[in-house]
């Protein structure tokens, strides 16, 4: 388990491509994420899982971190919501099983993440348990910021675009256009403080086309990855959110330029302008392929 999520480009930086979801109740979807090339998994106890299984998927979420047999992938645990009759135990267990982060549904305010993180650190939580907010209300989008920003164990926003859609009264269609001002805010919000924010779900398994184009736009608009629910969109996502070879030919060729014009404070690439700025994009641009790179897929 990595020790933090920071944020893309940083030192420590954990790829964050694809992070799937996986019902703890299915015995047989937890023994096939050993296998799987995701970066990240999310052991849910929330909406994938029936109320008469909550308790043995917590215990099985539980006994799926600590196992030790998902080798470098970023290990999460989403709880039941705030104010749900399984949210204080769930937590609580979740904390002390130490995943690289507990996953909190439905987050409204800052004032609930402090709440949360309290409560993380009251039953026992180790250091390198981080806390993600799901950001998937129209509260939560109009409160972002404070949110993003409420404590430093908060260290990245996930989408939750089914409630999203449902709590605007919205549909899903192709290109997202009615819920893209909330997914915008979102990623303004967590570029201003500094941490990690992964794009919603493609509910239609079977659709390769329409999940590689939302994959696609959310690399353009610039989320670190993508939350997913089937395997079979793990490589997609894979690819789509790290530099392609052409990125990474790019990215050298500019700090090439940049070198050889030591001293000025404008060069140019391939008959494009490059300045300091373009500069940092091409060394986030390399630092991320060599964090994909170590990983092996
Ligand atoms: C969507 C599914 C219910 C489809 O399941 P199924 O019909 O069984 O799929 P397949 O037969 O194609 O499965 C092939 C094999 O892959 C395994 N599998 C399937 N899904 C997963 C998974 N998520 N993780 C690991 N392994 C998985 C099957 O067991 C088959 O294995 P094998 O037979 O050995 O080859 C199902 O994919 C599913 O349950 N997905 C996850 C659903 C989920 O977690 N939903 C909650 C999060 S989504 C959300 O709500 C986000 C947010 O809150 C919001 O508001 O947007
Ligand atoms: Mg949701």
């Amino acid at each position: 388990m990595s020790e933090t999520t920071p944020t893309t480009g940083s030192p420590a930086f954990t790829p964050l491509r694809s992070v799937l979801y996986m019902p703890s109740s299915n015995a047989k979807a937890l023994e096939k994420a050993k296998g799987l090339a995701c970066d990240g998994i999310i052991f849910d106890l929330e909406d994938a899982v029936a109320p008469d299984a909550k308790e043995s998927a917590r215990d099985a979420a539980c006994a799926a971190v600590r196992s030790g047999e998902y080798g470098r992938r970023t290990l999460t645990i989403r709880v039941n919501g705030i104010g749900t009759r399984w949210h204080d135990a769930d937590l609580a267990a979740a904390s002390q099983a130490g995943p690289d982060a507990v996953v909190v549904p439905k987050v409204g305010s800052a004032a609930e993440v402090q709440q949360l993180v309290a409560a993380m650190e009251a039953a026992g939580a180790p250091e390198s348990t981080a806390l993600w907010a799901m950001v998937e209300t129209p509260g939560a989008i109009l409160d972002v910021l404070a949110i993003a920003r409420a404590h430093e164990r908060l260290t990245c926003l996930v989408m939750g675009t089914n409630d999203l859609v449902k709590e605007l009264y919205a549909e899903h269609v192709p290109g997202r256009a009615p819920i893209l001002p909330s997914l915008h805010t979102a990623l303004l919000a967590a570029r201003a403080a500094g941490i990690a924010i992964v794009d919603g779900v493609y509910n239609d398994v079977k659709d390769l086309e329409g999940f590689t184009a939302e994959c696609l736009q959310g690399r353009q608009m610039g989320f670190d990855g993508k939350t997913l629910i089937h395997p079979g969109q793990v490589e997609g996502a894979n690819q789509a959110f790290a530099p392609s070879d052409d990125d990474v030919e790019r990215a050298r060729g500019i700090l090439q330029a940049w070198e050889e014009g030591q001293g000025s404070g404008v060069v140019t690439y391939q008959g494009r302008m490059i300045e300091n700025l373009h500069v940092e994009s091409a060394q986030r641009t390399l630092s991320i392929h060599e964090a994909v790179q170590a990983l092996g897929s």
